[in-house]
């Protein structure tokens, strides 16, 4: 369970949010959109301590993100705008067993976790293929088996379909709903709510760091316009 509650975010004096409060449940799936500079990545951001509150209160299982850093990051995992800003490695096999290995995990379990998360994003039999070398989509399902192979119970994506073409974003989509009913809550933060917005259990619409709505999507379809987000129906 991550909670918000009354969170605000400045940069410089600059208010990027301004008390906004939401909570996303275990097993959950809540779609973050709004106009470019609403403040989604700010909000997303503060799940897993990469930002700090200036007021209010972020937790994650309970617990205040700040005052333990570790679980929050184990507990939410993060697919950022740009994958390639992740990877930390030459090879898929590499890159994903990055993270359970600076866990300190057995090489048996790091290579079941690796072997694991390659077959949820379908790159099954991709490990020594060299990231530079991936398309788009397929570097994008690369990040989020990184983010898999820690096995968090909440996965963030900011932007995951940026530059992708249909296929590959419906191969995403695809992974989505493979996790989604394996029951990891996710938190997709798009300014685009394509084939989003049916998924989502919740839609969360940010406007000038506010929350504008938060609810199941048939409930938010008429205020959209008001938070500059385009009606994908
Ligand atoms: N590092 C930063 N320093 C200063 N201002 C920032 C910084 N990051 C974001 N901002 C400002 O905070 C506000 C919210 O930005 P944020 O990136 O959270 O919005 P967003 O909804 O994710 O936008 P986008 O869809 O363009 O990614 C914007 O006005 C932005 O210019």
């Amino acid at each position: 369970m991550i909670s918000v509650s009354s969170l605000v975010h400045e940069y410089d004096g600059v208010r990027a949010l301004d008390g906004v409060s939401l909570d996303v449940a275990d097993g959950e799936f809540v779609a973050v959109a709004g106009a470019n500079g609403s403040g989604k990545t700010t909000l997303v951001r503060h799940f897993n301590g990469l930002l700090e509150p200036d007021a209010g209160d972020v937790r994650v299982n309970g617990t205040p993100v700040s005052d333990d850093l570790v679980a929050a990051r184990a507990s939410v995992g993060m697919v950022f705008q740009d994958p390639r800003d992740q990877f930390v490695a030459g090879t898929v096999r590499e890159d994903v067993a990055f993270g359970p290995e600076n866990l300190g995990l057995p090489r048996e379990e790091v290579e079941e976790r690796v072997a694991a998360a390659l077959d949820a994003v379908n790159m099954t039999g991709r490990g020594d293929d060299l990231l530079s070398r991936l398309s788009g989509g397929e570097q994008e399902r690369v990040a989020i088996a990184g983010v898999l192979a820690m096995r968090p119970d909440h996965v963030v994506l900011d932007e995951p379909f940026t530059g992708l073409d249909q296929p590959a974003r419906e191969s995403v989509l695809d992974r989505l709903d493979a996790l989604h009913a394996a029951g990891t809550s996710l938190v997709v933060v798009t300014h685009d709510l394509r084939d989003v917005f049916e998924r989502a259990d919740r839609v969360c619409l940010l406007s000038d760091g506010r929350v504008l709505a938060d609810d199941p999507p048939a409930e938010v379809r008429d205020r959209l316009s008001a938070a500059s987000v385009r009606d994908p129906c």
